[in-house]
């Protein structure tokens, strides 16, 4: 892989401190996530401000609505020329069909199988009875005929889901570099090398990098990995 495919997680309240870890560790990382925390608090003009930091972004919204209503979404962000944008698979086909049929050009749409922050009990509570693992991968091959450019996984399906999808452009977050020893709310996660090694186009990573007491160390080590 020739280009940086980490893409760090600006879960950050602060606008001013989300741009200033981005450009401390510009050098290291192959783009910038922007989810559901920064977007809410930020909003068109927080997206618009980390462009200047000159690296793509991604605007993780996990979008999940009626397919109308997701489209008009998608047609309302195309100013803010995302490189990837996140949908719920269980949002079903006709979503995801309209979701990428919205979308702007030069912009992926990929669908949010099973969250790296649930394990078989939680998806037994929501009444699914297959294993993460067999659900992710049946939300892969949904995403895959709607004709989506790939899904997010965990680490543990990623290598699965690309032998049954060879070019899909995969993005697997839950990642830490210590192999599970910080986990936080997170349950599925590998290191970065081992997601990257089982065939992840993306690697997200969030708080081992931002909450690290020195980021730009914690995100050359991780590239250092890689
Ligand atoms: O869509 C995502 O990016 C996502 C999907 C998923 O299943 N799990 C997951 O953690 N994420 C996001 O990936 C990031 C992970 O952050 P850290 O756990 O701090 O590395 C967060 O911004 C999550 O919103």
């Amino acid at each position: 892989m020739n280009h940086n495919p980490v893409y760090l997680a600006l879960d950050l309240p602060r606008l001013d401190a989300a741009e200033a870890l981005a450009r401390k560790v510009a050098g290291h990382i192959g783009g910038i996530k922007l989810g559901l925390e920064f977007f809410c608090a930020h909003g068109h003009h927080g997206v618009l401000q980390m462009h200047k930091v000159g690296l793509p972004i991604f605007l993780d919204l996990k979008l999940h609505d009626i397919p109308n209503t997701v489209a008009a979404a998608m047609q309302s962000i195309h100013v803010l020329e995302p490189a990837i944008v996140t949908v719920h698979a269980s949002g079903g086909r006709a979503m995801m069909e309209d979701a990428k049929a919205a979308a702007g050009e030069n912009c992926k749409v990929v669908a949010v199988t099973v969250l790296t922050s649930l394990d078989e009990g939680d998806l037994s509570t929501m009444g699914i009875g297959e294993s993460a693992h067999d659900h992710a991968l049946r939300l892969a091959d949904l995403a895959h005929s709607a004709g989506l450019d790939g899904i997010v996984c965990s680490g543990q399906e990623v290598g699965a889901v690309r032998r049954q999808w060879k070019d899909g452009y995969f993005v697997v977050p839950g990642l830490r570099p210590d192999d599970g020893k910080s986990k936080g709310d997170q349950k599925r996660t590998v290191t970065p090398r081992e997601a990257r090694d089982a065939g992840a186009s993306v690697l997200v990573i969030g708080r081992p990098i931002s909450r690290a007491e020195d980021p730009l160390a914690a995100a050359r080590a991780i590239e250092g990995t890689l």
